[in-house]
């Protein structure tokens, strides 16, 4: 006889949920591809050949229409009070008048029944009240551990209002003071506490099928400095834009924070820092701990579960990118999807500044983890697009770093991600002098450090270019190196500009600047979705050229008639659709797909995978 203890309930329920789920799903995206005009056979194909790394809708819930009906599954069937607090499946006033019968609602609710639509606007409505942005944050954190579907569709119909908010400039005053706001916690705390039993704390996460990690360990967050445990915003932000402009599901989606204690003495002193109260750990210490980590996570997820490593300081970010590049797969955002970001950015402004990238000149103040891996990704691009060398193609790019511009009779003392930079070159120490010894046509801003690019810098910058291109990357927007008002008025109207964080359209002269953003957010959930739906296995260079040409490729002629470099955040799910597509081909292109066969139509096939908000009906 089974004995009847958890893991052996667990197991039974979860086969005869596949099967009846199973049962229901083949018929289910049978009617719906007919019904759509598709042709079933070409799906059945690619479903028998097994949905190898394919965003899974295992419980036919985004595939279900609205008069089908879907069972709102956690162990048991959730009903009553428990429903209305599984953030997965409360819907809220938004229940009908039917659920509440059959799940034991009556009276746990007003009388009122609200469609999702109604529920958006009265939300939508309350936030915009709120003249302090932590306030929006922190409603907007309390939706979405109150009803998921509804925090998503928000996101998802607001972005360009509600992305600040959840992501930068507010998420980084929301890590200063998350032990402050903390309230019910959001992912995945591992500290040196666990070390030795770091695969028993990812069991115990609630789902078990995850498609992406973020991780940081909370040393670098944005250009704010060592944020210790506080970092996990960033995560969590960083995958709720994984689910809301790239369709990854919420439930595949893990937001890890490593904590190793922290160097900041504000927070070691704070009576509310949620974190361990001791210096950072290093050296072995730490690679251990980051070690058993990565392994624990490919022995409980498989290995083709996304690592996105994120806000880690430089001197571990490249570290830890080559030593897990070749066994797991593994991206680190800061490094390759600003990098990404940043040229999809330079290739669309050609078309207002003129000539191929080979034609530029470009100077970063700033040489760390988004500086050197922007400059490393336009080197390789130009050297893709001119045959030469990749020694060759460095020798347009400067960079300045702390100590001034990175010349070559520095190279001994210079970190070894800076070293290719170091070009033939007298010592120059500030930024101005080097903006007017080396005469960029563009200038991108990495540094973390706000106000670097001065009325002088900017001037230079215009004294010699008839459309100088001025990317500030900084975040948040207190770091960013000037703002797009200083950006368009010192440069007289004739700068092209965009920025890590959002500004507001700019007038000047009788005409307004709408300023981009250049963000990886872009790039980054486009990017993991073209990974996941292909089944890659390995994060490739070639892949981060792809997704910039497909993102360059969407700026319209209005966009650039605005002075725009980069499409509106509005469109971004198709964007991402197209990222995702283009990394996909590639994956297969280069043999490191492992989702055969191949779908014969990619952005379709990325756009059918992706997670819908709207409320599923419960039978
Ligand atoms: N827009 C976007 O999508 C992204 C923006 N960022 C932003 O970029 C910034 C930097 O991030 P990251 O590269 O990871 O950080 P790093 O710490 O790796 O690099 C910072 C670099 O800036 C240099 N620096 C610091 N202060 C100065 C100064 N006063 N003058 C000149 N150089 C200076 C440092 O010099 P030294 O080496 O000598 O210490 C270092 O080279 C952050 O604000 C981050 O938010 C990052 C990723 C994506
Ligand atoms: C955007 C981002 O990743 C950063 O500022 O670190
Ligand atoms: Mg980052």
């Amino acid at each position: 006889m089974i004995p009847l203890n958890r893991s052996n309930i667990l197991k039974v329920v979860g086969v005869e949920r596949r099967r009846v789920v199973r049962k229901f799903f083949v018929a289910l995206m049978e009617k719906t591809v007919k019904m759509n005009g598709g042709d079933y056979s070409v799906v059945e194909e690619e479903s028998k050949a097994g949905f190898g790394g394919g965003v899974e809708d295992v419980y036919g819930e985004d595939s279900a229409t609205e008069d089908q009906l879907v069972t709102p599954w956690t162990v048991s069937v959730a009903s009553g009070y428990t429903l209305l607090r599984d953030p997965h499946h409360n819907k809220g006033l938004g229940f009908n008048e039917k659920e509440r019968d059959a799940h034991y609602l009556r009276g746990l609710l007003p009388p009122a029944v609200f469609t999702q639509e109604l529920q958006e606007k009265k939300l939508m409505h309350n936030l915009r009240k709120y003249d302090v942005p932590l306030h929006r944050y922190m409603a907007m954190m309390d939706l979405q551990e109150r009803n998921e579907r509804l925090f998503y569709k928000l996101l998802i119909d607001n972005v360009e209002e509600l992305l600040p908010v959840v992501y930068t400039p507010t998420v980084g005053e929301a890590c200063q003071k998350y032990g402050s706001i903390f309230s019910r916690p959001q992912g995945l705390y591992i500290s040196l506490k666990e070390k030795g039993k770091i695969l028993e704390v990812l069991k115990n996460w609630p789902e078990k099928s995850i498609q992406v990690i973020v991780v940081t360990d909370g040393e670098r967050i944005l250009g704010l400095g060592d944020l210790g445990c506080q970092g996990m915003g960033i995560p969590v932000g960083k995958l709720s834009l994984y689910t809301a402009l790239g369709g990854i599901r919420p439930s595949a989606c893990l937001p890890v924070t490593i904590d190793v204690g922290t160097n900041n003495e504000q927070l070691l002193k704070d009576e509310f820092y949620i974190g361990l109260r001791h210096k950072r750990a290093t050296g072995q210490e730490y690679a251990e701990l980051l070690d058993e980590f990565m392994n624990a996570v490919k022995q409980n997820y498989g290995e083709k579960v996304l690592v996105q490593f994120e806000d880690f300081a430089n001197h571990n970010a490249f570290e830890l990118l080559s030593r897990y590049r070749s066994t797991h797969l593994v991206f680190n955002d800061d490094i390759q999807g600003t990098a990404s970001v940043v040229l999809a950015g330079l290739i669309a402004a050609l078309k207002l500044v003129g000539g191929t990238l080979a034609d530029h000149t470009f100077l970063f103040l700033g040489a760390g983890e988004a500086g050197t891996g922007i400059a490393e990704l336009i080197a390789l691009e130009i050297s893709k697009q001119t045959k030469a060398p990749l020694e060759e193609t460095r020798k347009k790019i400067w960079l300045v770093d702390s100590r001034g511009l990175i010349v070559s009779s520095r190279k001994e003392s210079l970190q070894h991600f800076k070293k290719p930079w170091a070009h033939e070159h007298e010592p120059v120490k500030a930024l101005l002098d080097a903006v007017k010894a080396i005469k960029p046509t563009v200038l991108i801003g990495s540094s973390g450090v706000g106000k670097t690019f001065t009325k002088e810098v900017v001037e230079a910058m215009s004294s010699f270019n008839k459309k100088p291109l001025i990317l500030a990357l900084s975040n948040p927007t207190s770091q960013s190196e000037c703002t797009a008002e200083e950006a368009y008025t010192w440069s007289k109207g004739r700068a092209i500009f965009a920025s890590g964080s959002p500004f507001d359209p700019v007038e000047y002269d009788g005409k307004v600047f709408v300023p981009g953003q250049a963000n990886n957010a872009y790039i980054f959930p486009g990017f993991g979705l073209g990974l996941i739906i292909s089944g890659a296995i390995r994060v490739h260079d070639d892949m981060l050229l792809a997704a910039s040409e497909a993102l360059a490729v969407q700026v319209a002629q209005e966009n650039f008639d605005k002075g725009l470099i980069y499409p509106p955040f509005t469109n971004i799910r198709k964007i991402s659709a197209h990222i995702a597509a283009k990394v996909a081909a590639k994956a297969y292109e280069l043999g490191l797909a492992s989702r055969l066969p191949r779908p014969k139509d990619l952005v379709k096939y990325a756009e059918s995978c992706m997670y819908s908000p709207i409320y599923r009906s419960y039978r």
